[in-house]
């Protein structure tokens, strides 16, 4: 192993940059903290304001200083307008569209900038600073750049300090960062004031890169591409996205260790894998970042509902997409023979882009999480391939091989990913993607100094010549799009979108997600690797050149403008992304179409060019289906009143006897069905749960009651897995749960309601109904992906069924999201039976629902415990419903049990009454209580006096 060769100079260097990455890191935390989404256009907006700094000293003649604070004041100026024109456009959609924004914007910058100083950014010329002095430092000359970093940016990294501590609008950006609402009533614009953010991010940035162009060699704009923006990234989520100190100091610190790694030959390729390390570690320590909910309920539908089985009648509209996909291969198979090798070449990697498309339309359109390191595991199948098909001779195997190298590689990283979502998966699959190219795939054991790829044969032809592997590509990607349409389609696809619409109500209904993630990351890995191998066997030499990290970027924008969440958007953004400059030759001008037309797709299409076709085809079979008599409203949404009074099905009696085994006479021991065994559980300084313990008999209905935050709900998380307790246990039939999954648990008929009953909006009443059955028929990958119906149409049947015995068959089209919260309460009712629960949890089942339904409600969950024998703990305000319904009760305060007995005991019980005194007079009216204590009490409970002393909510 060699020295480190780590002196004055190295230090000073790595201050200098470390420096930078700070600037690049404070900006970040400033956009983040306004917007809630990493600005990957925030490097760009640096490199424009560089390019005006150029225009006017270059060019116009300006002096330095003055061209400095006006390219500064410009860049500042374009990142404010981004706010105001792109971001707000995008307010209210999920943050990854913001972030997917930003990358095309990232795009259009770069070129913009690259247009206006048409010599491009180039270190070598770029003007330095002038007026003042420079040193040397061992054999190290410090230009007039290094001086004014590390002399400017502590001056200005000081003055942004003090003006977010200090200054009227510094304070106001921060309020408004931290909680835009109360912000506004208090008078802040909050939305101005995230454009000030912007503002003064696209300033740092402008000044960072004016300082960083002259020190870089060559061409300058290459190197403040995704790499600069790692770097920037590290320190950003070192300070957790939010603080600047530490995200300086961080960045000071990877600066230095930059500097350590490039002093030794042995340890000069492993910067960009130990940053990329130092991410993922910092990341899975805050593994909350990026998952504050913001974005529950901003999703949109996946798929579009299935047909409605009359449009099946219609013969046109049964062969039009079959005559439709028949012409396009045929076409696709034709072009062999027509076109050049330079085409055929193009049209090879165009399937390339559209296989890594359709991998990243998987994991960012249906289950909405963002990676930027698709393009890893093409290189990294590529790579596997190859030397396998070269040392076994057998083409296939070396494919195969390839793909399940693919598919190991994206679980593995999926399994610390899985706990990185959102922003956190995304900055580390970048850089995942990076260290892959810059390290990875130059190892020997992967790519190396290139390879030969084998080609593959056919009836002993090898497919040589471009025109003839294009054909094989053609076949891999009718392959990859036939599977990953399956998988949307099919049980997979739907578990996966329910997974990202609400994960807790999917673990309730026994969708176990670590599994389905780590299968999820798999498929897709497989799927990119697949697209790997076309691009990598289509090379005459292979190389890691094949497979840059930026190309992972470029397939996100394929899939966004061809369209997330239509399977064959990927085709169509790869065709008009990667085909048409390639074909055409366009040169930027070209790309700064391409990318405004990204731009433009993000903010005003959301389903890609893709969408657009998409809505068309089903105007058509509209226009089809209306020439044979069906009426196309009536048949897609069937008839709907939106008045909920008259539609609401809880005012229609349902069919329960035989829907589910009566469970009542299931139970394993004679004992109580469930025991909570002196739980406890703490947040921080709150006690949320305080020793409390109950047990419920077979069939019993056992109702909870107490003041808001009691810790009723608390109580239930626990009992159905989905907190910890600290300590006690939960002992389900005779068997001890505590350690148990909220899957597992729900398995064994220990299943529990959400007192919001969001369910997944996204989906449609039948839909979920699907997802409850998957207790009874879980989904299998394989089935799924090879479009194996058979157990789809067991699920399908067994929900139709529920669903007309619940007198729900006329909303099963509808979306969950549309629906009356008392119809959504029904729709969960009905899916929770379709567990098949021995005892179901019920939290605040009344809650939002109007009083005629609520006593509807009442009649329905007894009808359940009279028909199916289920028994049930229920959480409820509504008193009087709560007392129709239980055999006992409980009464629970500041985390304990303070009363427990029959409904009439528990009601009238002191203790109870005076927990609900800091409680609204006219609410306890409401629910029934009687004051029983007060100023005549001879003999106050001490609890009462306690409970009084607390200050009223
Ligand atoms: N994840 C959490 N982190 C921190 N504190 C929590 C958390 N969950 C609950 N708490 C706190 O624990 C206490 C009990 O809350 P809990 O939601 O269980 O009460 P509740 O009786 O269900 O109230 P409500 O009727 O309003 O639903 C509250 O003070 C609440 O703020």
């Amino acid at each position: 192993m060699s020295e480190f060769d780590f002196g004055l100079d190295r230090l000073v260097i790595g201050l200098f940059t470390g420096l930078t990455y700070g600037m690049l890191a404070v900006g970040l935390v400033l956009v983040y903290r306004s917007s809630r989404f990493v600005n990957f256009a925030h490097g760009a907006v640096g490199v424009f304001g560089a390019s005006m700094l150029a225009l006017f000293v270059a060019d116009w003649g300006a002096p330095y200083w003055v061209a400095f604070v006006v390219a500064v004041i410009v860049a500042a100026l374009l990142s404010g307008l981004i706010e105001v024109v792109v971001v707000r456009r995008l307010e209210g959609r999920p943050s990854l569209v913001g972030m997917i924004a930003t990358l095309g914007l990232s795009q259009l910058i770069l070129v913009s900038a690259l247009l206006i100083n048409t010599d491009g950014v180039s270190g070598f010329t770029f003007p330095k600073p002038t007026h003042l002095p420079t040193f040397q430092v061992q054999s190290l000359p410090i230009g007039t750049p290094y001086v004014a970093m590390l002399v400017l940016a502590p001056v200005v990294l000081a003055g942004l300090g003090w003006f977010l501590k200090h200054h009227r609008m510094g304070m106001a950006i921060r309020a408004a960062a931290d909680d835009p609402d109360t912000a506004r009533l208090e008078g802040i614009p909050a939305r101005w004031m995230a454009t000030l953010s912007w503002a003064i991010a696209g300033g740092i940035a402008a000044f960072s890169a004016i300082l960083v162009t002259p020190t870089t060699t060559g061409a300058g704009m290459d190197g403040l591409g995704p790499d600069l923006l790692l770097k920037g990234l590290a320190g950003a989520v070192i300070a957790r996205m939010s603080s600047i100190p530490i995200a300086i100091a961080a960045s000071l610190g990877i600066g230095v260790i930059e500097q350590l790694l490039l002093s030794n030959p042995d340890t000069r390729d492993l910067v960009t894998v130990v940053i990329a390390l130092i991410i993922v570690v910092a990341l899975l320590r805050q593994p909350q970042l990026g998952r504050s909910g913001q974005d529950k309920g901003r999703w949109r539908r996946v798929v579009l509902p299935p047909l409605p089985a009359s449009y099946r009648t219609v013969r046109s509209i049964v062969w039009l997409p079959r005559l439709c996909v028949a012409v396009g291969i045929m076409v696709a198979v034709g072009l062999a023979y027509v076109v050049s090798n330079d085409t055929a070449s193009v049209l090879t990697l165009v399937s390339g882009y559209t296989l890594v498309g359709l991998s990243v339309g998987l994991l960012t359109g249906v289950s909405g999480q963002l990676s930027l390191g698709q393009f890893a595991y093409a290189g990294i199948a590529a790579a596997a391939s190859v030397h396998v098909a070269a040392s076994t001779h057998n083409f296939l195997f070396g494919v195969l091989c390839g793909v399940i190298t693919a598919a190991l590689a994206s679980a593995i990283v999926g399994i610390p990913a899985m706990r990185l979502k959102g922003l956190a998966l995304a900055v580390s699959t970048l850089a995942f993607a990076l260290a892959t190219s810059s390290w990875l795939l130059r190892q020997e054991l992967f790519l190396g100094d290139g390879l030969s790829p084998a080609k593959p044969t056919w009836w002993n032809y090898p497919l040589e010549y471009a025109v003839d592997y294009y054909l094989f590509a053609l076949v891999v990607l009718c392959l990859g799009v036939w599977i990953a349409n399956n998988l949307r389609h099919g049980g997979f696809g739907r578990m996966v979108q329910a997974l990202r619409d609400n994960e807790h109500a999917a673990r309730a209904f026994t969708v176990p997600n670590r599994l389905r993630m780590l299968q999820l990351y798999a498929v897709s890995g497989a799927l990119a690797g697949l697209g790997g191998i076309v691009i990598g066997h289509g090379q005459s030499q292979l190389t890691v050149n094949s497979f840059p990290a930026d190309a992972s970027i470029e397939v996100v924008a394929v899939t966004v403008v061809g369209g997330l969440t239509v399977t064959l958007g990927p085709l169509l953004g790869a065709l008009i992304i990667v085909g048409l400059p390639a074909l055409v030759g366009m040169g930027m001008v070209g790309q700064a179409v391409l990318a405004v037309a990204w731009l433009l797709v993000v903010i005003f299409l959301p389903d890609g060019l893709g969408g657009v076709l998409v809505r068309g085809r089903d105007e058509l079979y509209d226009w089809l289906a209306r020439r044979h008599g069906i009426d196309p409203l009536r048949e897609r949404h069937g008839v709907f009143d939106v008045s909920g009074q008259a539609s609401s099905p809880l005012h229609e009696k349902p069919r329960l006897e035989g829907l589910v085994p009566r469970v009542g006479a299931s139970a394993r021991s004679a004992g109580p069905i469930l025991t909570v065994d002196s739980v406890s559980r703490r947040f921080g300084g709150v006690v949320a749960v305080d020793h409390v313990g109950f047990q419920v008999a077979p069939g019993e209905i056992l109702g909870v009651i107490g003041p808001n935050g009691a810790g009723k709900t608390t109580c239930f998380e626990i009992v159905a897995g989905f907190t910890a307790p600290d300590r006690g246990r939960i002992v389900f039939d005779g068997i001890d749960v505590t350690g148990a999954t909220p899957e597992e648990r729900a398995r064994e008929g220990l299943v529990r309601s959400f007192q919001d009953a969001a369910l997944f909006p996204t989906l449609t009443v039948h839909e979920t109904l699907m997802i409850a059955q998957e207790r009874a028929e879980p989904t299998r990958l394989w089935a799924s992906a090879l479009g194996v119906r058979t157990a789809e149409r067991t699920k399908t049947e067994a929900a139709d069924e529920v669903l007309e015995r619940m007198r729900l068959t006329r909303f099963a089209r509808h979306s969950v999201g549309e629906l009356s919260t008392g119809t959504r309460r029904v729709v969960e009712i009905a899916c929770l039976l379709s567990l098949q629960p021995r005892v179901l949890l019920l939290d605040e089942p009344s809650a939002g629902i109007a009083q005629s339904e609520s006593d509807a409600l009442g009649d329905l969950l007894l009808g359940i415990r009279d028909e199916l024998g289920t028994t049930m703990v229920v959480i409820e305000h509504d008193l009087p419903l709560l007392s129709r319904l239980s055999d006992r009760m409980l009464a629970m305060n500041l985390g304990r049990v303070i009363a427990a007995g029959t409904p009439d005991e528990v009601r009238n019980d002191p203790a109870v009454v005076t927990s609900y005194l800091g409680a609204d007079q006219a609410a306890i009216h409401r629910s029934g209580l009687r004051l029983a204590t007060g100023a005549d009490d001879p003999d106050p409970d001490p609890l009462v006096t306690r409970i009084q002393s607390v200050p009223s909510r």
